[in-house]
């Protein structure tokens, strides 16, 4: 079958998008594996496909799927290539609007210059709903890691993630511990790791070694994860620019019981078909 798809990134984050509503398709994780293969597919990070919503009151459903074949639960760059996706297809004509996600649903809107402003949902810091098994709730957790302890920041967006503090991104040990730690035992579903520079008091550094990919060049939940947990621990202001590899997101939390509210931008690179 040849399917239609949209090849998309969020700073360099990469994304084949897939309109399931207009195209009738069981992928399965053998299908998404061929697709993100960068040599023998199109290449990407992950596959986000379009779908119609299961929930009343909600405008479209999407579905993430990492490089290897996992669904996951969230994607904060995905969440915004989706809205640049849904309102250049014109298929929909509002500014705002309801996606149902694994996570939840989450509000996206495109703003006046271009940039997707996304209502991410509460953060996640009860250990057990992370998952990760910690004896209590804290603002960070001793980590031992290749024989090492470090003191790390644990927080889901719906997705997991752990935050290693760094005093330099550019020599932070992503390739070593990045992978040892993707498939710590004390996360049960694996995690993202994120390795957190922190400039000032609304800015940080960031480079994140996805669940499931790697390091990718910018990682939106992984930005609103970072954020959260300086804020908790006291380093951070309310709204921080975030700069990663790939570019800078603007992440905005108020603190408990508020949401998570990532901005950025989105870009299409090109459409094409592919044989299935
Ligand atoms: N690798 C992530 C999913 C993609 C998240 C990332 N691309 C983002 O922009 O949030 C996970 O396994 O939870």
């Amino acid at each position: 079958m040849l399917l239609r798809f949209t090849k998309m990134h969020g700073l360099g984050n990469d994304f084949v998008v897939i309109d399931l509503i207009t195209q009738r398709f069981k992928l399965k994780p053998h299908h998404i594996r061929k697709i993100a293969d960068r040599h023998f597919g199109i290449g990407c990070d992950q596959v986000l496909t379009v779908e119609i919503p299961t929930q009343p009151d909600v405008d479209f459903c999407y579905r993430i799927y990492n490089a290897e074949g996992s669904e996951v639960e969230q994607c904060g760059n995905g969440a915004r290539c989706f809205a640049r996706f849904i309102r250049d297809k014109r298929m929909t004509g509002k500014h705002k609007i309801k996606v149902e996600t694994l996570a939840g649903i989450i509000e996206l809107e495109l703003t006046e210059n271009r940039q997707v402003r996304v209502d991410m949902g509460e953060p996640i810091l009860d250990p057990k709903r992370i998952p990760f098994t910690a004896d209590q709730q804290a603002s960070d957790y001793a980590l031992d890691v290749n024989g090492d302890t470090w003191h790390v920041g644990a927080v889901s967006m719906g997705n997991p993630h752990v935050i290693f503090p760094v005093t330099d991104v550019d020599t932070a040990p992503v390739e070593t511990i990045g992978p040892v730690t993707e498939s710590h035992p004390r996360f049960p579903q694996r995690v993202n790791v994120g390795f957190m520079q922190i400039v000032d008091r609304d800015t940080i550094r960031l480079r994140v070694f996805e669940r499931g990919v790697g390091e990718t060049l910018a990682c939106g939940t992984g930005a609103c994860a970072a954020v959260v947990s300086g804020i908790v621990q006291g380093k951070l202001n309310t709204t921080v620019t975030v700069h990663l590899p790939g570019g800078n997101l603007s992440i905005h939390w108020q603190g408990p019981g508020q949401p998570v509210i990532m901005t950025g931008p989105a870009a299409t690179v090109f459409e094409g078909q592919i044989q299935i």
